[in-house]
């Protein structure tokens, strides 16, 4: 099937269940959901009884088939509950569907949602999820007065709100008869596979213009616009061998899809194994890269990386402030994994009390943390109470990262108000050289794509333990990553 043009899309109408939602399987059980609220072991085919017959006809069912000793309407307003329940505190969105509802709210494509479901668990399930700050207007079938198998009118509706025209429109639906009313109704639809339509998904590829397996394979195939690339900047060290500083963070701007541009705080000379030299830049010459950026092609965000001296860490404090720089995210970089030490005593200070104010978010390692609030980090709740002191003394959100842990890759972030655990899967290759410099770059990469801060993190989580599940493996010592391990293009081959 045809790749998906972003420019394309000029609006896009979202089936709720089993493609914004992973909620069919509550639809297909149900009865058993229930009836195990009641203490009741379902028939192993509940479901399939249940499904030809009407709410009632199927509540009079259980009663006597199971005993109950309620009447026909308790059962029916007790199935209703358990709906209700499922959508209020249950449901997860599938896979990939924050990821593409940001994608289109970046290129301003208004998003609907059409869906059978009723509004009142339609909204309580998008507000919980978080999916609902995406949606620009919600159609049920029920206030149309029609169903989706019987006419376009739903799609129809919610193109006249945004003003786009049926061609133009693109609706994703999981059902076969859905999609073709949609593509009766003359719009372009999108297939997505679920497992609950398995063996209707001949009949769903036959009424639509794209099919995928998953959202996921959806957002891996659209050809997004080459000519918006949103340009992101690092200020940092330069690392010869290509797997830390400068190098890792251009890497892992371009495998997330911005435009990376870099100032230099210094040169180094490093591989695997060691650091055998290093030079400051002029604090001048750091000035001048800044201001050539930001004049020509201001950064939707800023990395900060390697700052050794205080000299450089002043220029930098008043180039960000000069500029009105946004998203600043910055890793206070002390010791490389090879030991060697990246920053001098005095400028930890001049660090803290000038640059930390300006972050969006810091990104501590276990013994960066340790050093900045003088607690000794060995348990969970010593990292939630050194961030919320980091917090308290500078005001700004704080991730603690876990590579440093024993048996887990945990990080957590503290935003001044919640914290929120980021759990990684501890991956066992000894090659980390570099990880907090791409994991600092791709939450900024996502700030300048406009996500907030907890999906940000999210992402970066997910894309750096991809990197190091690829299992590269140079140099003796402790190795980089595959900062390039999820570009899929035949240059790559
Ligand atoms: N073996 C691992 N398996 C999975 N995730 C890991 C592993 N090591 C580090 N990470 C993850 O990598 C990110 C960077 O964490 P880490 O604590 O290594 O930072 P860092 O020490 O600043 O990195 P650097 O090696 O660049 O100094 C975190 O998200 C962390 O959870
Ligand atoms: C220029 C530069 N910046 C940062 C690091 C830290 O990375 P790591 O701790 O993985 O060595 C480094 N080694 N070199």
């Amino acid at each position: 099937m045809k790749k998906i043009v972003i420019s394309d899309i000029k609006g896009a109408i979202f089936d709720m269940d089993g493609v914004l939602l992973d909620s069919m399987p509550m639809w297909d059980h149900a009865g058993e959901m229930y009836l195990a609220g009641q203490g009741i072991q379902a028939e192993p085919d509940l479901e399939k009884v249940l499904f030809t017959m009407t709410m009632m006809k199927g509540a009079e069912y259980m009663q006597e088939h199971y005993g109950l000793e309620l009447s026909a309407k308790e059962i029916i307003d007790g199935i209703n509950e358990t709906v209700r329940d499922f959508y209020a505190n249950k449901v997860e969105p599938k896979s990939g569907v924050p990821e593409l509802l940001r994608f289109l709210k970046r290129y301003d494509i208004p998003v609907t949602v059409a869906t059978s479901t009723d509004r009142c668990h339609v909204e309580a399930a998008l507000v919980r999820t978080g999916l609902m700050k995406y949606v620009d207007r919600i159609f049920t079938c029920s206030e149309v007065g029609v169903g989706k198998a019987a006419s376009p009118k739903i799609y129809e509706m919610a193109a006249e709100f945004m003003g786009t025209p049926a061609s133009d429109t693109f609706v994703f639906e999981d059902a076969y008869h859905a999609a073709e009313t949609a593509q009766n109704g003359g719009f372009v639809v999108v297939g997505l596979f679920d497992e609950s339509s398995r063996d209707r998904q001949g009949d769903l590829i036959a009424h639509c213009d794209h099919y995928f397996k998953s959202m996921d394979d959806m957002l891996c195939s659209i050809n997004s616009d080459r000519s918006r690339l949103v340009p992101v900047l690092t200020i940092a060290g330069s690392d010869s061998s290509g797997g830390a500083g400068v190098q890792a963070d251009l890497k892992t701007m371009q495998a997330n899809g911005v435009f990376g541009m870099s100032a230099i705080t210094a040169l180094t000379a490093q591989n695997t194994t060691g650091v055998t030299a290093i030079m400051n830049v002029i604090p001048d010459v750091l000035g001048a890269q800044i201001d050539a950026v930001f004049t020509d092609i201001r950064p939707k965000a800023v990395k900060i990386g390697m700052v050794s001296v205080p000299e450089l860490i002043d220029v930098i404090a008043d180039r960000l402030a000069r500029y009105n720089a946004e998203n600043v995210v910055l890793d206070p970089v002390m010791v490389a994994t090879s030991g060697a030490k990246l920053i001098s005593d005095d400028a930890v200070e001049v660090m803290t009390g000038k640059l930390f104010p300006l972050a969006k978010l810091i990104t501590p390692n276990i013994p960066e943390t340790e050093a900045l609030t003088g607690i000794s980090v060995k348990s969970v709740a010593d990292m939630e109470n050194a961030a919320r002191c980091i917090y308290g003394k500078y005001g700004c959100a704080v991730l603690v990262k876990g590579g440093h842990s024993i048996n887990d890759a945990n990080d957590m972030l503290f935003d001044g108000e919640n914290i929120t655990w980021f759990s990684g899967k501890r991956i066992d290759n000894p090659n980390t050289h570099g990880t907090g410099c791409t994991l600092s770059s791709a939450i900024a990469s996502n700030l300048a794509k406009e996500y907030d801060v907890s999906d940000s993190v999210r992402m970066a989580k997910q894309y750096i333990s991809g990197a190091l599940a690829a299992m590269l493996d140079l140099g003796s010592g402790s190795g980089p990553l595959n900062h390039g391990f999820d570009i899929r293009s035949r240059y790559m081959l």
